[in-house]
């Protein structure tokens, strides 16, 4: 059963989840009455299962080969567009009626068959052809590929080279091999929704697959509760959840329904143990394509397309999100709630995963992604997000829902108004199994116990409410002790402010701050003389005197790096590992643009940022080099004072870096330590006597700071060679007042 035709689904909002323009077949008369006889069916709408398999009539004839051969736009080897209506009215002679003006056929408002520009869709030669009359059941099938909902969602996008790979059940593979011989298999020997996959991707299989001859089959190709109704019989209906209690559970339908309740005891958000043969066949969702939507429209959209596009990539959010947003016409606030959705989403992972499985009965492994990223979309804006209204968070989200996928809607629906239920009117001060953090040291109180005891488990409560992985929860609590940890979580989740740095040898602090007033934007003088605390969230290349190279962005507590290594003018300093160069622009800016800095870093594509930041400040006392790890292509002169910023876990800039924190690991920190001592070894090779180094991380990982300095001066004093003492070190904790760092100011004494 689908969630869309549940009846336990609380009625939705009259006109609260508009059809899209455009999505389908008018009501012409005639259509109207082959509505009615059941031969059409109207886009969006399903016709519930059960009606379905007991239908009397014969299959529908298979769709007739499109332009460009087995089911492929000319020039493409993508599939065309399968998201149509699939039944519709033969071509007319005579005066045109309202389904021939002219409008593509098979598209939606946003998107278009690959290969084809909407122009070039609506060109009749490159239109597929209509299907005949679906009550003319004596029609054969005509021989060719299928058109129709078995192929690969035209929707998704496929990494160029991938789409070959992709396993096929659809006819029209067979087809393009031979068409004469393309006849339409019976349903239950094939899934009816198959979805393209790259090379490493695992072809969707269903639980039960393989069942054999005389089983039962809905036409999804899951064996499930049908199986146990007399054909032709509806599925049973579930009552809807009284207020106050457990919220209903939904599934797609796209997997076995589980229809045993939790065992006693048991918290309704936990993983039960796959029954034998079922989660074996999950389809691993992490190396699925990611889906995108043509032109995103909204800001939800925008976000969705970010979302998947960050699954799919490496790359970090604030390069994605510009990349995608430079290609949207969308306002300001707009973006703005985009990018809120998106940090939010990445950050709040594990929260939002504990809600969503106490919402949708299924293992998550089976749930598709893109799913998944609306549910999380919709879930986010219901916790998490002030001043969004839920009806709006739902209707918006439900709009984004069908609009990835037409099947989505009712799911998504059903699923965000049970989320809506878990809600309580209620702050909380402090911590329970039932408090979701929601900031400023508040939390909101549930209707369920969805998080670990924080009095039993605090590390456990921290990771799973905060949204932390275990093991960095585990090592702050072990260091920092419980509420030390909590204050944090608070910290690291919260929207900061930003700092800006001053460009001293372009303007001075009150000048800048003046010219920001008058283009409405708030600024406080911060605790260095070039610091600025910009209280105003914006885009920061839209700042007055961006352009003109007055300031830079730089956080608080890294301003205080090359304040502490004190650069002077004239004196030549190495910056080891220097891109994207915000710390050497600031040395540069100290040292009155006199001097030489040589600029190193392993990495040949992020030098090239310093020489651009360097380039808009005004500064030419800069060289870059790319380096080999170890140091190698270093000038073989000594240099007064050499900077180390060393790359590190950025415990301490968790909150700005949104994904940051889901890459940590014991082991990850076991490669970044080995790095950090070997680079330090290297600045100490390079600094003269009487010459200083300084060593920094934005980490607050005592691994990474005091305990790799502490090594490198026991080691040098035993070795015999240079000496070395400490002269000063701070470390910066989250959120006193800003993000968490550590400076070690190192001299070479001989
Ligand atoms: C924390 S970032 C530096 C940030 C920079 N100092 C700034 O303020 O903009 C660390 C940099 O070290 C570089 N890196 C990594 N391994 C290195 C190595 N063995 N030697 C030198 N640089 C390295 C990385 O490419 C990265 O750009």
């Amino acid at each position: 059963m689908n969630a869309e035709n549940s009846p336990e689904l609380p009625p939705r909002a009259e006109g609260s989840s508009p059809q899209p323009e455009n999505s389908g077949t008018p009501e012409t008369p005639v259509n109207t009455f082959r509505q009615r006889r059941g031969e059409i069916r109207r886009p969006g709408r399903k016709k519930s299962i059960s009606r379905q398999k007991s239908s009397p009539n014969p299959p529908r004839p298979v769709d007739p080969a499109g332009p460009g051969g087995a089911g492929q736009a000319p020039g493409s080897n993508q599939p065309y567009n399968t998201n149509e209506p699939r039944s519709f009215p033969p071509r007319r002679s005579g005066p045109p009626t309202p389904r021939d003006d002219g409008r593509p056929r098979f598209s939606r408002p946003g998107f278009s068959r690959p290969g084809f520009s909407r122009q070039e869709e609506n060109r009749p030669g490159n239109r597929p052809e209509r299907r005949p009359y679906a009550s003319d059941r004596s029609q054969q099938p005509p021989a060719g590929p299928r058109i129709g909902r078995v192929g690969p969602n035209p929707f998704l996008w496929v990494a160029p080279g991938a789409e070959g790979s992709a396993p096929n059940t659809d006819v029209s593979a067979s087809a393009g091999a031979n068409p004469s011989e393309t006849t339409r298999p019976p349903r239950e020997q094939k899934p009816r929704f198959q979805r393209p996959s790259n090379q490493n991707s695992q072809p969707r299989s269903f639980p039960n697959a393989g069942a054999g001859a005389g089983e039962t089959r809905t036409p999804r190709g899951v064996t499930s509760w049908s199986e146990a109704r007399p054909a032709g019989s509806k599925p049973p209906r579930r009552p809807a959840a009284p207020n106050g209690e457990e919220p209903t559970r939904y599934h797609t339908g796209n997997s076995p329904r589980r229809e045993r309740p939790a065992p006693p005891g048991r918290p309704p958000h936990s993983h039960h143990a796959p029954e034998a043969g079922r989660a074996l066949h999950a389809p691993d969702i992490s190396v699925l394509p990611p889906m995108q939507l043509l032109a995103p429209r909204t800001a939800r959209e925008l976000a969705f397309n970010v979302l998947e596009a960050h699954h799919a990539g490496n790359k970090h959010i604030g390069e994605v999100f510009d990349q995608a947003v430079d290609r949207t016409t969308l306002s300001p606030s707009d973006r703005r709630l985009a990018y809120e959705l998106i940090c939010g989403i990445v950050r709040r992972q594990s929260t939002l995963q504990a809600l969503l499985m106490s919402l949708v009965h299924r293992q998550m492994e089976t749930l598709e992604r893109p799913l998944q990223t609306v549910l999380k979309i919709g879930l986010y804006q219901i916790f998490l997000c002030q001043g969004i209204p839920q009806h709006a968070a739902v209707h918006e989200t439900v709009d984004l829902a069908k609009r990835a996928n037409m099947r989505w809607g009712g799911f998504v629906n059903g699923v965000l108004r049970s989320a809506i239920q878990l809600m309580t009117e209620n702050i909380l001060t402090e911590p329970s199994s039932r408090a979701l953090p929601i900031g400023h040291h508040q939390y909101r109180e549930l209707t369920t116990d969805l998080f670990p005891s924080p009095t039993l488990t605090p590390g456990s409560y921290i990771a799973a409410a905060f949204s932390f992985p275990n093991d960095l929860v585990e090592r702050w609590v072990g260091q920092y002790g419980v509420e030390a940890t909590i204050r944090m979580a608070f910290w690291f989740n919260q929207v900061t402010e930003t700092a800006l740095r001053v460009n001293l040898l372009k303007t001075d602090r009150e000048t800048f701050r003046q010219k920001l007033f008058a283009a409405d934007f708030v600024a406080e003088a911060g605790d260095l003389p070039e610091t600025i605390r910009l209280l105003s969230t914006v885009r920061i290349s839209t700042l007055p005197g961006f352009q003109e190279g007055e300031f830079s962005v730089q956080d608080l507590s890294a301003q205080h790096a090359a304040r502490r290594l004190n650069p002077q003018p004239s004196e030549v300093v190495l910056d080891l590992c220097a891109a994207p160069g915000s710390k050497t622009c600031h040395m540069a800016e100290l040292m009155q643009n006199q001097g030489e800095i040589i600029a190193a870093d392993t990495h040949g594509g992020r030098i090239r940022q310093v020489y651009e930041n360097a380039e808009r400040l005004g500064l030419s006392i800069i060289r870059t080099i790319t380096i080999g790890p170890r140091g190698e292509n270093l000038p073989s002169m000594e240099f007064d004072k050499v900077l180390a910023d060393v790359p590190c876990s950025n415990t301490g800039v968790l909150g700005k870096r949104p994904e940051a924190r889901w890459k940590y690991s014991p082991a990850h920190l076991d490669e970044l330590r080995e790095m950090q001592a070997t680079i330090l070894r290297t600045a100490a090779g390079k600094v003269r006597i009487g010459g200083r180094i300084l060593y920094s991380t934005c980490s607050i990982e005592p691994l990474e700071n005091e305990e790799i300095v502490q090594q490198f001066l026991a080691a040098t004093t035993e070795a015999g060679g240079p000496r070395f003492r400490l002269v000063e070190e701070q470390k910066f904790m989250p959120g006193s007042p800003a993000d968490g760092a550590y400076q070690a100011l190192i001299e070479r004494v001989s």
